[in-house]
């Protein structure tokens, strides 16, 4: 068993943990922990320049630590920052996300704004998805990100999710991998039941105000109801298949594409990529601005959708299939790209064939401030200059950061 430290942290880092230095000078990371805290740590991972560690106590405590709302605080992988109020919450991020594009983008002063909040620190995620525990119990990964542990009590869906939740969590569900559940404008929920066998679980769906969905090896099987939702963003419908992707926190979605919209030109542009488009959030706002609109996305169930919600334009195309098979073949040079790539962030063959293209505008919409920064550097090396970032905080007390930037060349 590893022996107890006493650790003195000094800052937070991307990943919802606070770092310090052991006695030997190794860094060492502590989730659950914040920044000024004196902290009693046990060591769980040993690296030659780095150490991670859990939290057993908090010997001196932050000024600024409150008591968090979810019994599951510290055992759940989902929130890392219930033990801050949103205003740090926001604070933290926003040093982060500097550093991030410092250390690892090489900028001295990144031209970072303030962060947007969200309207709603809680109940602001409009799906929810569930793994089983062994038990068949519903439930989220565990902070080990690997084990799955039964949950009561979450803070985070909208309202009409919770509700449905309690209806559901009576009988286990054994023969489940996982139950995700997406409420739409209007109040529907799509309820989607994924699991190894063909054969639907038994859940009794018929006394459940939704839509169904089995998705199995053989594909989806619609049990009750719709394949999809509609989700609404500024007043545009948009369908949503059980498949699909789709931004967590609608009001934040409309904040976002205000903002990509505010980044435009006055004049009407000529070509457009939007790469990563999912079911066409960004495209439909930028089609009626642009006179030849490219969408590229890889999921088949988010390219039907977008077919659907882009139906109204015929100025718009899309093609199927992964940003890094498809860009360096296309023979376009458009005014603007706006990327949303994946955590992972732009593959090398998706970055080069950008760069090639040229365009003189690029909106990089990211979900993970490492693999921006990485990305960053590599843009800048290949002609851009980072004009301005606006990060938006979609994931309140969890440590995920959101942000758009503006390239030019
Ligand atoms: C973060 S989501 C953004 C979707 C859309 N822009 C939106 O805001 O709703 C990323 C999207 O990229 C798609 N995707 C993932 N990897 C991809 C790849 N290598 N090439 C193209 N699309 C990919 C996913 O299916 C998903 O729809």
């Amino acid at each position: 068993m590893s022996e107890f430290h006493l650790v003195d942290l000094t800052q937070m880092t991307y990943g919802g943990e606070a770092m310090g230095r052991l006695s030997d000078g190794r860094a060492v990371f502590v989730p659950f922990a914040l920044a000024g805290e004196r902290v009693l740590v046990q060591l769980t991972e040993e690296k030659r320049g780095f150490a991670r560690a859990t939290l057993m106590d908090v010997v001196q405590p932050s000024p600024a630590r409150i008591r968090p709302r979810c019994p599951h605080f510290t055992q759940c992988g989902g929130c890392h920052y219930q033990h801050m109020d949103y205003d740090l919450q926001l604070t933290v991020k926003q040093s982060i996300l500097t550093e991030q594009l410092q250390r690892i983008g090489g900028l001295t002063d990144p031209p970072i704004g303030l962060m947007v909040p969200s309207p709603r620190a809680w109940n602001y995620r409009n799906t929810v998805q569930f793994h089983l525990t062994p038990e068949g119990q519903l439930g989220f990964r565990a902070t080990d990100d690997r084990t799955v542990i039964g949950i009561q009590e979450c803070h985070l869906p909208e309202e009409p999710l919770l509700d449905l939740w309690k209806q559901i969590q009576a009988e286990p569900l054994p023969d489940l991998e996982r139950l995700s559940l997406r409420l739409g404008a209007d109040g529907e929920i799509l309820l989607v039941l994924e699991s190894l066998e063909d054969t639907p679980p038994a859940i009794s769906v018929e006394e459940l105000p939704v839509s169904v969905v089995h998705s199995g090896p053989a594909g989806s099987l619609v049990l009750a109801g719709d394949d999809h939702v509609i989700m609404e963003v500024l007043g545009r419908p948009f369908r949503v298949s059980a498949g699909s992707f789709f931004q967590v926190n609608t009001p934040m979605a409309e904040a976002m594409v205000k903002h990509v919209l505010s980044l435009l030109p006055a004049e009407r542009l000529g070509t457009v990529l939007d790469v990563y488009c999912g079911v066409g959030l960004f495209s439909a706002f930028l089609a009626p601005r642009t006179q030849n609109l490219i969408g590229i996305e890889s999921a088949p169930s988010a390219c039907d959708d977008f077919a659907v919600n882009l139906d109204e334009f015929d100025n718009v195309s899309l093609y199927m299939g992964t940003a890094e098979q498809i860009l360096p073949s296309l023979q376009v040079y458009p005014d603007l790209i706006v990327v949303d790539p994946p955590r992972a962030g732009l593959e090398l063959a998706a970055l080069d064939a950008i760069l090639r293209m040229n365009a003189p505008t690029l909106i990089y919409i990211s979900c993970d401030p490492a693999t921006l920064a990485r990305d960053t550097k590599r843009l800048i090396r290949g002609g851009y200059r980072l004009v301005q970032v606006t990060p938006f905080d979609l994931f309140p007390q969890t440590y995920h950061i959101e942000s758009i930037s503006l390239f030019q060349r």
